[in-house]
């Protein structure tokens, strides 16, 4: 069985993630693939930082001795800015080494040149880490909606600028400690002007319209604002009108032109976007044929940044249709005599019965009441006439930590 071998070029918040869960899960890829991956090299910019990097893998700030050192398959880029990268990665595919980048600044610059490179190598040149984070939109429209004509998309794509207005409208924090907070769970740019000035989101934009038009617009008339300035103040007196202020970048069509932007936005209750909070991202998407769709979920930290990057990986090796499984499960019966939390619509407390809450009915006859108890204990109450009702609380996570199965 040959190995595949992969270079990570960074390792930073999510060069250092992609390699730790590379080498503490090597079995799961080996699953997924078929085939052993080793790591051979890292290049990073500061030889002298301390890093936990395994001995006999080669790291270096030169990419001549990177590329050079063996015959690497795969390299895996996760550095800022436009150069030395879009240098390393034109290198890379015409040698015919596949390419799995995070770098949107890079993607959204030198992308279509990127492509051709890799036409002309023969190689594949995977990004969906690059666009929302976690959240596997370029899959999705790459891969699920080809015969889709999407006319409409409306996304939040910036993990810090959402983190930031969610903290100031919840937490009352001020912009800059909310910042601060963004850039220490590893959210931000390097440069985090970036990130609350809306060119982060303008050029996940630009990649999206590059893979949804095959073009981009001048960037020059493409309305970009940030959410630098945005206050507690403004923040408020926008909720206290039943709206939020969201930053959305939206690709849209008006009389048959498509017309991109990245802007802070007013959104009205029922909005898709309204209730997206937090370092998530999300992106609503029209199409002709399915309707409307939103993906949502984390938009950047190391993780889930990490878990983008592996799954193009993994793409570029798969064999089949079929979905491998990374872990062994068993499946378990319901046990109808585990205490749990229900929601049970009665005309009174039932007398067996923990309640915890109780909402009175607007008819008398029918209140709720949130209660711990089996659902032997329920079904029997249903059956005696005491309650109309019962509904197993949704997403009570803890009830299966217990038995929750660890990768293989
Ligand atoms: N953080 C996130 O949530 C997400 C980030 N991204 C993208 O991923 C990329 C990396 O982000 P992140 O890990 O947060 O950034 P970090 O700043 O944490 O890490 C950057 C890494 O790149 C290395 N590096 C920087 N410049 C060079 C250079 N010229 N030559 C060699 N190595 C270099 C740094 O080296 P050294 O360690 O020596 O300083 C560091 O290891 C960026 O393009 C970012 O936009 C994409 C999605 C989400
Ligand atoms: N700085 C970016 C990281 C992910 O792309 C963000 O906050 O969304």
């Amino acid at each position: 069985m040959t190995t595949i071998k992969v270079a990570l070029l960074g390792f930073g918040t999510v060069g250092s993630s992609v390699y730790q869960i590379l080498q503490s899960q090597q079995s799961k890829f080996e699953r997924l693939i078929g085939r052993k991956v080793e790591i051979v090299g890292v290049l990073i910019q500061d030889e002298t930082k301390q890093r936990d990097i395994a001995d006999g893998i080669l790291v270096t700030s030169s990419f001549e001795e990177l590329i050079n050192v063996s015959d690497i398959d795969v390299i895996i880029e996760a550095i800022n800015g436009i150069e030395p990268g879009a240098g390393y990665l034109h290198k890379a595919l015409e040698k015919g080494v596949h390419v799995v980048t995070a770098n949107k600044e890079l993607l959204a610059h030198e992308g279509k040149s990127l492509r051709e490179t890799a036409d002309t190598g023969n190689a594949q040149l995977k990004y969906e880490a690059a666009v929302a984070g976690g959240v596997p939109i370029i899959g999705t429209l790459q891969q699920l909606l080809q015969v889709n004509y999407i006319s409409n998309v409306e996304a939040i794509l910036n993990g810090t600028s959402n983190y930031i207005l969610t903290e100031i409208a919840e937490n009352k924090v001020s912009f800059q400690e909310a910042l601060l907070t963004a850039q220490k769970l590893g959210y931000a740019e390097a440069d985090p002007g970036n990130d609350v000035d809306g060119w982060d989101a303008f050029y996940k934009l630009m990649i999206l319209s590059d893979l949804l038009l095959g073009d981009q617009p001048d960037w020059t008339q493409v309305t970009r604002r940030g959410i630098r300035g945005i206050t507690l103040a403004d923040i408020q007196a926008v909720e206290t009108a039943g709206w939020r202020i969201k930053h959305i970048a939206s690709l849209q069509f008006n009389k048959g032109k498509a017309q991109l932007r990245v802007e802070p936005r007013a959104v009205p209750q029922g909005h898709s976007l309204y209730e997206v909070a937090g370092v998530d991202n999300a992106v609503a998407i029209e199409g002709d044929l399915a309707g409307n769709l939103k993906l949502q979920g984390p938009g950047a930290g190391a993780l889930p940044t990490a878990s983008a990057i592996l799954e193009d990986f993994v793409q570029l090796y798969k064999k089949s249709d079929n979905r491998k499984p990374v872990i062994d499960t068993t499946f378990s019966a319901e046990d109808s005599n585990r205490l749990q939390d229900w929601l049970i619509t009665a005309p009174s407390i039932p007398q067996t019965a923990a309640v915890k809450q109780y909402w009175s009915g607007k008819e008398a006859n029918s209140n709720t009441y949130l209660l711990s108890a089996t659902a032997e204990e329920l079904k029997n109450l249903l059956q005696a006439g005491e309650i109309h009702n019962f509904f197993r609380v949704a997403g009570a996570r803890q009830e299966i930590s217990d038995t929750f199965p660890v990768p293989i």
